[in-house]
C-alpha cells in the first residue's frame, strides 16, 4: 500500500501510495500514519497541512525553519508538475550540502519526505500546480530562513525554462555558506 525509495540523503525518502482505479475514477489513501511509520521507521506527528498554488516558472524556496522550529515535511503535487528539491543542511551529515530532486505530479503520486535539517523548495513545470505538504512543526515566521536558489556551491539543476519567478523575500535569501540552521 506504500512503496518507499531511499535517496542518497539519509532520512529522505520518496513514497508512492497505492491507487484503486475503477470505472468512476480512482481512490488512494494519501496518508496513513501506521503505514508511514512502518515503511520509514520514523514516528512523525504532523500538525500542519499547507497548500500552495503556483503558475509555470514559479520557484518557491529554498526554505527551512531554524532551531527548535525545524520542520519535517511530506510533500506532494495534487495538481500539475513540480521539481521538488531538498538540500541536506545537517552539519554532521555525510551528505551535508548535497541535494536531491524529484519530479512530483498528480499522476505519479510520488511524495517526498523531507527530514528536519533540510531546506526545501520547488520549481513549477506545468502551467499550474498545487502542492500540498504536511509539517511536523507549526509555522514560526521569526524562525524562517533559507538559501538562495542559485547558490553556486550547491549548483542545483532546477530544470529551468527561462527566468524563474521568485518572491522578493526569496531573491534576498543568503548563500548556503552563510546560513545558520
Ligand atoms: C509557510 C507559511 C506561510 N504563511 C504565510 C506567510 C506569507 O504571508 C504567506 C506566503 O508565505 P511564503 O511566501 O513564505 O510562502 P512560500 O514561499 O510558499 O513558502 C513555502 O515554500 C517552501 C516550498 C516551503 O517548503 C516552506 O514550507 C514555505 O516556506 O503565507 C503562513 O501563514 N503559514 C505558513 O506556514
Amino acid at each position: 500500500m506504500l512503496d518507499i525509495v531511499h535517496t542518497q540523503l539519509e532520512g529522505c525518502f520518496v513514497l508512492t501510495t497505492k491507487v484503486f482505479k475503477d470505472n468512476r475514477g480512482w481512490f488512494s489513501e494519501s496518508y496513513h500514519q501506521n503505514r508511514f511509520e512502518k515503511a520509514t521507521g520514523y514516528k512523525v506527528d504532523f500538525v500542519q497541512d499547507n497548500e500552495s498554488y503556483s503558475t509555470e516558472g514559479v520557484l518557491r524556496g529554498l526554505h527551512f525553519q531554524k532551531g527548535e522550529y525545524a520542520q519535517a515535511k511530506l510533500v506532494r503535487a495534487v495538481y500539475g508538475k513540480v521539481l521538488d528539491v531538498v538540500v541536506d543542511c545537517r552539519k554532521n551529515s555525510p551528505t551535508f550540502g548535497q541535494y536531491f530532486s524529484e519530479i512530483l505530479t498528480s499522476e505519479n503520486r510520488k511524495q517526498l519526505f523531507v527530514p528536519k535539517g533540510f531546506a526545501h523548495g520547488f520549481y513549477t513545470l506545468s502551467k499550474e500546480a498545487i502542492v500540498q505538504y504536511k509539517c511536523d512543526n507549526y509555522y514560526h515566521k521569526e524562525a524562517e530562513s533559507g538559501i538562495i536558489y542559485n547558490d553556486p556551491e550547491l549548483a542545483i539543476d532546477w530544470q529551468l525554462n527561462g527566468r524563474p519567478v521568485l518572491s522578493e523575500k526569496d531573491l534576498q535569501l543568503p548563500r548556503f555558506k552563510d546560513i545558520e540552521i
